[in-house]
């Protein structure tokens, strides 16, 4: 991903993923990734007690919320970490909106991702887009990326469609689930550069 001219990183702490990442092994990575690079862990509805021993492991520049944090909770974990934190909101309709303006009062930037399907095994990583012309012209008051579904192929047509000036993808740069593919992640930059 560095390689490819990504400006973020994500390490995924989430035990039934695919990329879950122990804290030693996220720790090396973090380590690995150059300045510039900034370095974001995924967690799901963690306690400060999970929080406090990755944030004493791993070198991070933000966190990613992926759970069902409150906005409460978002300001509890900024002021207890110090880090901006990147809230994740699952559109799967209209209804879903509202809340990317709720959250966008507390979060430093949010990530606007598909809604995973009833019984998903995770909330995020789903291989699913939501209809992007739910947010097509929207703006919001702090940065934002699109997430889900996205690929090589499509990620173009998705910044158009949106407006979006920050991508975020996982399944559609692996050749398996938890599996990255260094080629994939140089198509994928080269098509979002190019749109
Ligand atoms: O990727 C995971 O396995 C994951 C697990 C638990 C919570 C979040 C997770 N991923 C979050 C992401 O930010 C993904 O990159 C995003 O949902 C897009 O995924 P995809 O549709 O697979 O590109």
């Amino acid at each position: 991903a560095v390689a490819a001219g990504a400006s973020y990183v994500g390490f995924v702490f989430f035990e039934k993923s695919p990329r879950h990442l122990g804290l030693a092994q996220a720790a090396a990575l973090a380590l690995a990734t150059p300045p510039g690079v900034a370095k974001v862990a995924l967690t799901v509805d963690a306690d400060d007690a999970a929080l406090d021993a990755l944030s004493a492991a791993v070198p991070l520049d933000f966190l990613q919320l992926h759970g069902h944090e409150t906005p409460e909770r978002v300001q509890h974990i900024k002021a207890r970490y110090g880090l901006p934190v990147i809230k994740a909101i699952g559109v799967a309709g209209a209804d879903d909106l509202p809340q990317i303006d709720v959250y966008a009062r507390v979060a430093d930037q949010l990530l606007i991702d598909a809604k995973p399907p009833k019984g998903a095994a995770r909330p995020g990583g789903n291989a699913l887009a939501f209809d992007w012309s739910l947010i097509a012209g929207r703006r919001w008051t702090v940065p934002w990326l699109l997430a889900g579904g996205l690929g090589p192929d499509n990620v173009a047509e998705a910044i158009t469609l949106t407006g979006a000036r920050q991508v975020d993808v996982s399944s559609g740069v692996e050749s398996a689930p938890g599996v990255k593919d260094p080629a994939l992640i140089r198509a994928f930059m080269e098509a979002a550069k190019c749109s």
